[in-house]
């Protein structure tokens, strides 16, 4: 039978919204002192005023995250969470499902796009597994597979309040345990075929935009396929009528979107920052901003993808992205091409002369 959300609330009993069940810590605020001594330093640099563009508010925005003068941003981690989707069964990719499964041993071997950016940038890869159908889950995978894929959402939701709760808590609990490890920088990433339909669908439940200025071609589909898409989202919404962002990833969301969800919210607890990739995990930050609107202070854009409902999504959380290469591939690709311009505005900010060491005034 089908159940609209608000019923299945009541069903189970759950305030989902009301018990901040994800605050294992409190979200710090930003040390404001830190970053105002961060942006005097800044301008008192060998350059005229805010010529460093964003590598400035980078640096600026580090130093209160880290509270230190210089943030320690050497350790760096990309989190590529992992899940299949019911509605992939539409015929809404270009891809069979096996390739989430097929991906995430590419991962493993260190072969894929993710492993080569992150190498050149120091990252190290973390591979979870939160709803694949590949079973066994390889040696190496984190296993915290709540269930083999989600529900096909065309019929029901895609997930069940908790379901949800668990992907979100693995979440979490990775982003606490990686800051009990020094990480400072956080790059969630993803992995699941038919998964730009249900970050669409998302979207589009956040924003209240048109699906069909909001929904792009994923890993590459016909125009004919795009016309099913935006039909299939259509339908999903109209079907469950999400009232906000937590029904909405419990109707049309996917395991590893919301366990993106949880990384974003364990590391403001953290105080780590996180850097955001393409749609898929933007609109999981998004929605981790709607959950805990503190967690949007930590978020950095790497690039604007291809998506369109990406930059709809940047232009709500106010995030202009560092990189426009026309990427879509995920995975946090773009976030670890960004990593580097991270260390850059690190070193600029501890390296370049001041005017005081040149003998000149510092600019008003
Ligand atoms: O990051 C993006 O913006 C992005 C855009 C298009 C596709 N992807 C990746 O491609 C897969 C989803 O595409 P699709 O067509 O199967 O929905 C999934 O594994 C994502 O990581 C990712
Ligand atoms: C091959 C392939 C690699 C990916 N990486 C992230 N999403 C992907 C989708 C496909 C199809």
């Amino acid at each position: 039978m089908l159940f609209k959300t608000k019923n299945i609330y009541r069903k189970r009993g759950i305030a989902v919204g009301e018990k901040k069940w994800w605050r294992l810590r409190e979200i710090p605020d930003l040390d404001v002192e830190m970053e105002e001594a961060a942006r005097k330093r800044v301008r008192s640099l060998t350059k005229p005023v805010g010529s460093l563009g964003m590598l400035e508010e980078i640096f600026i925005r580090l130093a209160g995250i880290t509270g230190e003068t210089i943030p320690d941003i050497r350790k760096k981690a990309v989190v590529v969470m992992c899940g299949d989707h019911g509605v992939a069964q539409a015929g809404v990719s270009a891809y069979p499902q096996e390739v989430t499964g097929l991906m995430m041993e590419n991962f493993l071997r260190g072969k894929a796009a993710v492993n080569v950016l992150a190498e050149l940038a120091r990252a190290t890869v973390i591979v979870a597994d939160l709803g694949s159908l590949l079973e066994p889950v390889p040696e190496g995978v984190i296993d915290c597979k709540v269930r083999k894929g989600t529900r096909n959402f065309l019929e029901e939701p895609a997930m069940t309040v908790s379901e949800v709760i668990q992907a979100v808590e693995v979440g979490v609990r990775l982003a606490h345990q990686l800051g009990g490890q020094g990480v400072r920088l956080i790059a969630p990433g993803e992995m699941g075929i038919g998964n730009t339909t249900s970050a669409s669908a998302l979207a589009a439940a956040l924003t209240g935009k048109d699906v069909g200025a909001l929904t792009g071609r994923g890993t590459g589909i016909t125009d004919e396929n795009l016309v099913r898409k935006q039909e299939v989202i259509r339908q999903a919404l109209a079907l469950h009528q999400p009232g906000n962002a937590m029904e909405a990833l419990i109707c049309v969301g996917g395991l590893e979107i919301a366990g993106m969800v949880g990384l974003y919210l364990g590391a403001a607890q953290m105080r780590m920052a996180a850097v955001m990739d393409g749609l898929i995990s933007t609109v999981a930050a998004a929605i981790a901003v709607e959950m805990e609107p503190e967690v949007k202070s930590y978020l950095f854009a790497s690039h604007l993808s291809a998506e369109p409902a990406h930059r709809i999504l940047l232009n709500r959380l106010q995030l202009t992205p560092l990189i426009t290469a026309e990427m879509r591939l995920g995975e946090a690709s773009g976030a670890s091409l960004a990593f580097p311009l991270f260390d850059a505005a690190v070193a600029l900010a501890e390296r370049m002369a001041t005017f005081a060491d040149l003998g000149l005034p510092e600019p008003d």
